[in-house]
Order: C-alpha cells, then sequence, then structure tokens
C-alpha cells in the first residue's frame, strides 16, 4: 500500500507538475489479478482497486493498518466501474453491474471481488474510512439511489448526480459517495466549483477514453493548479482544495468524501470570477 502524507495549502504552489501529481494524483490502483491500495493521512481515507481475472481476490489488510482485518476499524464503499461482477460479503453475494455501488459496514472478514467474465473483468474501487459503528452492508444497483440534475446545457455542465451512501440513503459512519454522470455534450463537472473545508472528497474519473483526458482543478480558489488525468485515476482534494474539472472527451466518475458531517450540500461555494 502506497502512503501520501496530508499537505499544506501554502506548500501547493511551491509543487511542480511532478510534484503535484506525487501529492494528489493516484494513477495506479487498477491491474488485471491485483488489489492495489494507497493510504492518505488526509481523513485517513484507503483508496483501493482490485481487477478480478480467472479468479477471486479478497480484500486483505494491509501493514499500516495493523489490524488482522482490513474492516476491523473501517467501513468502505465499493462502486464497479468495470464489466459485471460480484462481491460477496461474509458468503452473501452481491451482483454488481457497472456502477452499482456496495456499502461494507465494519466487522465485515471475507470480502472477495469476482469478475463474471474474465475476459471483461469487474473492476471494483474502494473507498474507506475509520469507523465508529457497524452499519449493515447494502447494495445499490446503478441507477437505484437519489439521482440529482444539476447544469445545463447553456453552461456545459449539464450532469446527474447519483448519490448511494449518504445522510438520507444507505447510511454509514463517514463515508458519502455517488456517481456523476454527464450529459452528451456537457464537459465541466462541479462548476460553480466549491470546498468543504468539513471534508476529504476524492474523484475518481471512469469512462474516459485512452485518447482523452480530464483537466482537474485543485488547490486554494485564489491559488489553483491543474492535474491531467486518465481514465481509472484518482485525485485526492483535501478540505481545503477546489474540486472540479473538464473533459476533452466524455467521462464519469466516482466522488467520495470522508471527515466531519455528512451533509452533501454543506459546500462553500466559489464563483468563476472569484477562482484565480
Ligand atoms: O458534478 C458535481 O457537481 C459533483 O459530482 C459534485 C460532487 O458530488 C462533490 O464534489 C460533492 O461535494
Ligand atoms: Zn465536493
Amino acid at each position: 500500500m502506497e502512503l501520501r502524507h496530508a499537505t499544506h495549502p501554502t506548500q501547493v504552489p511551491t509543487f511542480d507538475t511532478a510534484a503535484l501529481r506525487e501529492n494528489y494524483l493516484v494513477d495506479n490502483l487498477f491491474a488485471a489479478g491485483e488489489l492495489r491500495a494507497t493510504y492518505t493521512h488526509e481523513d485517513r481515507i484507503v483508496l483501493a482497486g482490485a481487477v478480478p481475472t480467472d479468479s477471486a481476490i479478497r480484500m486483505t489488510s494491509f501493514d499500516q493498518l495493523r489490524t488482522e482485518i482490513f474492516f476491523e476499524r473501517r467501513e468502505a464503499g465499493i462502486v464497479n466501474v468495470g464489466g459485471s461482477g460480484s462481491v460477496t460479503v461474509d458468503g452473501e453475494r452481491h451482483p454488481m453491474e457497472k456502477g452499482s455501488c456496495l456499502y461494507v459496514g465494519r466487522g465485515a472478514v471475507e470480502v472477495d471481488f469476482a469478475s463474471d467474465a474474465a475476459g471483461d473483468p469487474a473492476a471494483f474501487y474502494v473507498f474507506s474510512a475509520p469507523a465508529h459503528a457497524s452499519y449493515p452492508t447494502t447494495l445499490t444497483r446503478a441507477g437505484e439511489g437519489t439521482r440529482r440534475q444539476l447544469g445545463s446545457s447553456e453552461t456545459s455542465n449539464e450532469r446527474t448526480i447519483n448519490q448511494y451512501i449518504h445522510a438520507d440513503g444507505v447510511r454509514s459512519c463517514q463515508v458519502v459517495m455517488g456517481v456523476t454522470e454527464l450529459q452528451t455534450g456537457s464537459m465541466w463537472n462541479t462548476m460553480p466549483a466549491h470546498t468543504h473545508d468539513r471534508r476529504t472528497e476524492c474523484y475518481l474519473y471512469f469512462d474516459v477514453a485512452p485518447e482523452h483526458r480530464v483537466v482537474h482543478i485543485m488547490g486554494e480558489p485564489t491559488e489553483s493548479r491543474h492535474l491531467i488525468v486518465a481514465d481509472r485515476e484518482a485525485v485526492i482534494s483535501p478540505s481545503w482544495s477546489l474540486h472540479c474539472g473538464f473533459g476533452t472527451g466524455s467521462y464519469s466518475f466516482v466522488w467520495a468524501m470522508a471527515g466531519e458531517n455528512q451533509a452533501f450540500d454543506d459546500m462553500d461555494h466559489v464563483q468563476p470570477s472569484e477562482l484565480r
């Protein structure tokens, strides 16, 4: 498991492109037949990717956690961004087509990831945070959460926000999670932009064609920088950081947060005219 330290916002203007990417971009979570993970000290979030092919992959703990099982003191939201598959939690199999979201509560022992077909493997994205209590493991099929329509074609940001794990949906200790899909022709996500000092947020971009990229904007609103992001790459946004972006082609993304509260609308908006 890779380790990322927390950073101070005043460091951002001193970082060159490579340092920005080393600190905030997670570009190696998905590899065929492997379970990979990155730990960030920002709200002690773990991001993991599992791509099972011929055989299932079991979620293991990692040396840095010093726990016998991964879910001993943690919970997670899991979204499949690949072919159809399933996640079996302590003997109960949850079928997961692309875009489905499974919440796994603290205390789960055996969590196995499997693909329906090795030739079109599932790709499970795991967002985990420390948990003080155990909530039931719950599956939400793609599109069956709370759907919110935001933006317009005039501002190229017409999009559907699928909220899965949230205060009015599947319950959790900390994790809030969903998937945003942009309507054809709309390129901007999360505009007007925002920060939320109460929560760290990570975006995992997916369905980005190989020749395309997402330009993800980060940093303090008056000192913004950007990251060029490819398919199945994630960005860590510390609580002080903007997180918005536009694609050179179509894309979707999984957003997930953890921290002080779970109020999705608790955002500090920043208008385009205020950005620097
Ligand atoms: O397109 C959007 O707007 C989003 O998906 C916003 C994220 O859900 C977010 O940043 C929540 O804080
Ligand atoms: Zn946000």
